[in-house]
Order: structure tokens, then C-alpha cells, then sequence
């Protein structure tokens, strides 16, 4: 029998572990998102770049064409150009001596009723509107025939069809992947502005934390955040900087905070979020670090702490690395890009039918490990268990579960989100 404690004073026991504690304000998915997005800005400089040095980088300043793309008109196939008349029927012209080639152009000019032999990429010589393609004609006695009409210019390209000199090509803030290297590359630019990459640390908290591999003792969990955390940056473009792993000591992690903040632009913990008897992090954030936000009504990753310390934000990730794997996603990933230079990115998403049924509590966004299979419908892991790692890497991307969906049925429709979607 109790003594001392009524059952009016003992909260009933829930299950869930899940379950949105009463009486704490949860901060929608949602407005987390537009607080980050309303509240940073880019924290690094400028500089000049070789265009061949620049894949993965933001660009600084918008970029306009210094040459027009093609800059000449010119043949799109290989063939005979002349000046089109238009004419529908047979049609006969004298080919002339010589040739256009790309890079080396006929020097004379082609009268009406001649042709100049002309291979693709060759600039228009004088006198010459369209190309007609060597398939279409036949070769006989220094002659091409060939059954007109042709289209007005056919087989040519315009100068500057693509893009005019002087025209905007990109804007400041886009990433630099292989299509933007190919615009700039061809409208001749050599040196490029790019936003100085963003450094980014990563820092892992908790007295059983150890590196793998190096201890067999069941109670030592190898560090899986700070190698997951450090990829994630790396992969977004940023410099990653291992800052170790502090235990679970108030003091000691303040001093890696100092440090850290001197160092980089930007900090991931992982661990010690969650209000626990050793969870410092958040409660040496909230005490000294202007901590904004840290309970957020999402699974995987409620406990998440967002933060300045001594000017440099921290992101304060929940320790079960399914939780931390998901917010580094949906919270730092668009903030890093910010801070970076880059828009704020929201992640590539679309509607694809359930291959699974499921219930879920209002009130909360969920995100569960997900593989889109080849029929177009999407599986999602067997478990929710935020410590099971191996999900991450079975699924192709994640389900977004809003905070309104409560039953989900076999062929309804979830929205996906794959990893590339996310830069991984
Ligand atoms: N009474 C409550 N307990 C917990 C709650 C709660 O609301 N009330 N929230 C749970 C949720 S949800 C999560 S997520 C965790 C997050 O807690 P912390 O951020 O404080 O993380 P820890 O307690 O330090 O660790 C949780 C778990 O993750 C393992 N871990 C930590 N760091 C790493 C690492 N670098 N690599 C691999 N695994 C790591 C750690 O050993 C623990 O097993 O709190 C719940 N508890
Ligand atoms: O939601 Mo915690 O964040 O389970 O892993």
C-alpha cells in the first residue's frame, strides 16, 4: 500500500513515450521553420574563385553572360548551307571549293544558287540562311539536289538564341552543380564570386559515448552521430569539422563550446537535449546560450535545441541518431544553406500512395524512414524506434506525416520525400 501520494498527484502512466507531455508548449513544425527562416542570415565572406574550383559553392553575385551563347549563328547539323529561297520541288546548287568547319570558317561568300560543304558547330559563312542535311541530299557532278522547301533558317542556330551577352544567367544564392558550371563556362566566365564555405562543427555529448570499435563493454555506445553529422555537412557543401565528443560535464562542454565558437560558423551537438538528469545541453543552452526553441512537435526529434553561443548558432540535436539524423534534415540543412548564402531550400517532395496502413496522434509532424519502390508506392520501416539505425539506410527518403493525418490506409496518399530531395 502507498502511503504519502494521492493518485490525483501521480500523472497517469503513458505507454507513448511519444505522447506530447501536457502543460509544455510544443512549437508546431512549422513555426520553427519560419522562425529559423525569419532569423538567420549569410555569416561568411566573398570571395573570387576558378570556375573549375567552384562546383558545390554559392554564388555570391548575380552572373550575366560575357559573351552571347552561340556567339555566332551557325550549323546545327552537317550538311550544305545556302541561301534559302523557300521554293518547294527539286532544287539544284553548285557546291563550291572549301568548307565551314567549327572553329575554322569559309572565308568567302555563297551566291544565290551555290552551297558550301558545312559540318555542325561551323559558323554561317556570308550569303548562307539554312543548312540542308547531307541525308536529304543527293551529290552528283559538283551539284546537290534536293526536294524543297525548306523552313526558313532550318538546321541553323541564332546567335544568342541561348542566352544574349549581358543577360542575368544566375542569381546570387544559387548552387554552383554541373548546369550552372556549364553557363558560365560558355559565356566565358574564368573567376567566379562564391560565398567562403561555410564551417561547420560537430560535437558529441554523453558519458557512454566512445569511438568505434574501441571498447566491448555493452554499456559504451559507439559514436554513430558525429560520422553521420560530419558526412551530412561535407555532402551540403560545407567544411566539417570534427569537434569531438565531451562527456556529460557542464563544464567541460562549455568550454568545447568556447572553443568551438571561435572556430566555426555554425555548431551540431548531439545528445543531452532532452531534459534529463545528464542532459546538459539544453540546460547550459537555455542558462547561457539564448535558447529559442527546443520542443518541437515532431518524431523523431522533439528535444531540439536552437541556439546562440557567443554569436554562433547551434544547432542542439536530440542524441537517438534517427532523431538526429531527421532534424539535421529538416531544420539545419535549410538553415546551413542559409547561413551559407544559399535561399532558404524546402526539400523536393510529391504524393505517392501508402503500401502500408498506420495510426498517429494529431498534433505532431512525423517523419518516418521510407523506400519508394518501384510499383510507386512507398514502404515504410517495420519500426519507429529512433535508435534504430539501420532504417536510415534501408530507406530512400522519408513519409512526411502532417500534423492533422491521424489514419493512414493502404493507397492513400503520403507525401515523400526522397534523399536527394535532401542533398544525400
Ligand atoms: N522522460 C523522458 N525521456 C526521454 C524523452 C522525454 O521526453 N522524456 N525524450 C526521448 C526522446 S524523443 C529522445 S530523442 C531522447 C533524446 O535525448 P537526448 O538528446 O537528451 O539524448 P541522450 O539521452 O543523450 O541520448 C539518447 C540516446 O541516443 C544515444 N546517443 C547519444 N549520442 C549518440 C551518438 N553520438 N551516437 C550514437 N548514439 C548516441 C544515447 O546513448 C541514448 O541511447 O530522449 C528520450 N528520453
Ligand atoms: O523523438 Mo526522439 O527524438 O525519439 O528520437
Amino acid at each position: 500500500m502507498q502511503v504519502g501520494l494521492g493518485t490525483s498527484d501521480v500523472p497517469p502512466v503513458k505507454d507513448d513515450c511519444f505522447a506530447l507531455p501536457e502543460g509544455t508548449h510544443w512549437t508546431p513544425v512549422q513555426e520553427a521553420l519560419d522562425r529559423l527562416k525569419g532569423r538567420l542570415s549569410t555569416v561568411v565572406g566573398v570571395e573570387k574563385i576558378p570556375l573549375d574550383a567552384a562546383s558545390g559553392r554559392i554564388l555570391a553575385l548575380d552572373q550575366v553572360a560575357l559573351r552571347a551563347n552561340p556567339p555566332a549563328a551557325n550549323s546545327a547539323v552537317d550538311g550544305y548551307g545556302l541561301s534559302n529561297s523557300g521554293v518547294a520541288g527539286l532544287q539544284e546548287f553548285q557546291v563550291l571549293d572549301g568548307r565551314a568547319a567549327a572553329g575554322a570558317p569559309y572565308e568567302g561568300s555563297v551566291a544565290a544558287g551555290q552551297a558550301v560543304r558545312i559540318l555542325t558547330g561551323a559558323v554561317l559563312p556570308a550569303g548562307v540562311d539554312s543548312v540542308v542535311m547531307q541525308e536529304d541530299v543527293a551529290f552528283q557532278g559538283g551539284a546537290i539536289k534536293f526536294n524543297g522547301p525548306l523552313k526558313p533558317r532550318a538546321n541553323t542556330r541564332r546567335a544568342g538564341e541561348d542566352v544574349d551577352k549581358g543577360e542575368v544567367i544566375l542569381r546570387a544564392g544559387q548552387r554552383l552543380t554541373a548546369p550552372e558550371i556549364a553557363i558560365l563556362a560558355a559565356t566565358g566566365t574564368q573567376d567566379v564570386p562564391v560565398f567562403q564555405q561555410l564551417r561547420v562543427g560537430v560535437l558529441s555529448t554523453g558519458d557512454e559515448i566512445v569511438a568505434p570499435g574501441s571498447t566491448q563493454i555493452p554499456s559504451a555506445t559507439y559514436d554513430a552521430n558525429r560520422p553521420m553529422l560530419l558526412s551530412l555537412a561535407a555532402a551540403w557543401g560545407h567544411v566539417a569539422v570534427d569537434l569531438g565528443h565531451v562527456e556529460d560535464d557542464r563544464n567541460v562542454l562549455e568550454a568545447a563550446l568556447d572553443a568551438a565558437a571561435s572556430q566555426v560558423d555554425v555548431v551540431f551537438t548531439s545528445g543531452g537535449a532532452s531534459g534529463g538528469d545528464e542532459d546538459h545541453v539544453g540546460a547550459l543552452l537555455a542558462e547561457k546560450g539564448a535558447l529559442q526553441t527546443w520542443r518541437i512537435a515532431i518524431k523523431p526529434g522533439r528535444p531540439l535545441a536552437l541556439a546562440l553561443w557567443k554569436g554562433v548558432p547551434v544547432f542542439g540535436l536530440p542524441g537517438n541518431p534517427v532523431a538526429a539524423f531527421v532534424c539535421a534534415l529538416i531544420f539545419a540543412r535549410p538553415s546551413l544553406g542559409v547561413l551559407s548564402g544559399a535561399e532558404w531550400d524546402v526539400p523536393l517532395g510529391f504524393n505517392v500512395p501508402a503500401a502500408f496502413s498506420k495510426r498517429k496522434k494529431p498534433g505532431r509532424r512525423e517523419f518516418l524512414r521510407a523506400r519508394l519502390a518501384e510499383d510507386g508506392r512507398v514502404e515504410a520501416f517495420a519500426s519507429e524506434g529512433s535508435g534504430r539505425i539501420s532504417g536510415l539506410s534501408w530507406a530512400n527518403g522519408l513519409i512526411e506525416l502532417s500534423e492533422d493525418q491521424t489514419e493512414i490506409n493502404e493507397g492513400s496518399p503520403v507525401r515523400f520525400l526522397p534523399f536527394s530531395g535532401f542533398g544525400i
